[in-house]
């Protein structure tokens, strides 16, 4: 059995980039929406976020395993940030509806870990 996806939102991908001190979007200079997933492997009981431009090339944006224990920061209603060991992600929701959305199944996968 694959993975399901749990829930599916808008987004603008960023990360921070500690060089400069500032956040860029990912996959271009100028922000754009993606289609942003929470996936859940039910067998191996994992989670990961994937996100994948709206755009025709629908590039992957974001493939980012939940880890155990992690933190997520709702810094706003709609800019919701994480660290990954190497990165810090941060998602600008097209909605505060989308952002509640995806907290909330990221605060379930988090419990189910
Ligand atoms: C201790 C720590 O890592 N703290 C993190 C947040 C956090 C807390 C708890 C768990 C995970 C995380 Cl990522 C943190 O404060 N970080 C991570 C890297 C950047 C930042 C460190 C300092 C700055 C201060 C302002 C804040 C920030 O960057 N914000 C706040 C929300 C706001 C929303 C949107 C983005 C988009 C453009 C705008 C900007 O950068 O101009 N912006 C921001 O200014 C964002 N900052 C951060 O989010």
């Amino acid at each position: 059995m694959g993975e399901s996806s749990i829930c599916q939102v808008r987004a603008t991908v960023m990360m921070y980039a500690d060089t400069n001190k500032r956040w860029v979007p990912v996959g271009s200079d100028i922000p754009s929406f993606s289609r942003v997933q929470i996936f859940h492997n039910s067998v191996a009981n994992t989670f990961r976020v994937v996100g994948r431009k709206l755009q025709a090339d629908q590039q992957v944006v974001i493939n980012c395993p939940i880890i155990k224990g992690m933190k997520y920061n709702q810094a706003t209603p709609n800019f919701h940030q994480w660290r990954d060991p190497k990165q810090v992600w941060g998602l600008n929701f097209g909605s505060k509806e989308d952002a509640s959305l995806f907290a909330k199944s990221m605060i379930n996968a988090l419990e189910a870990l």
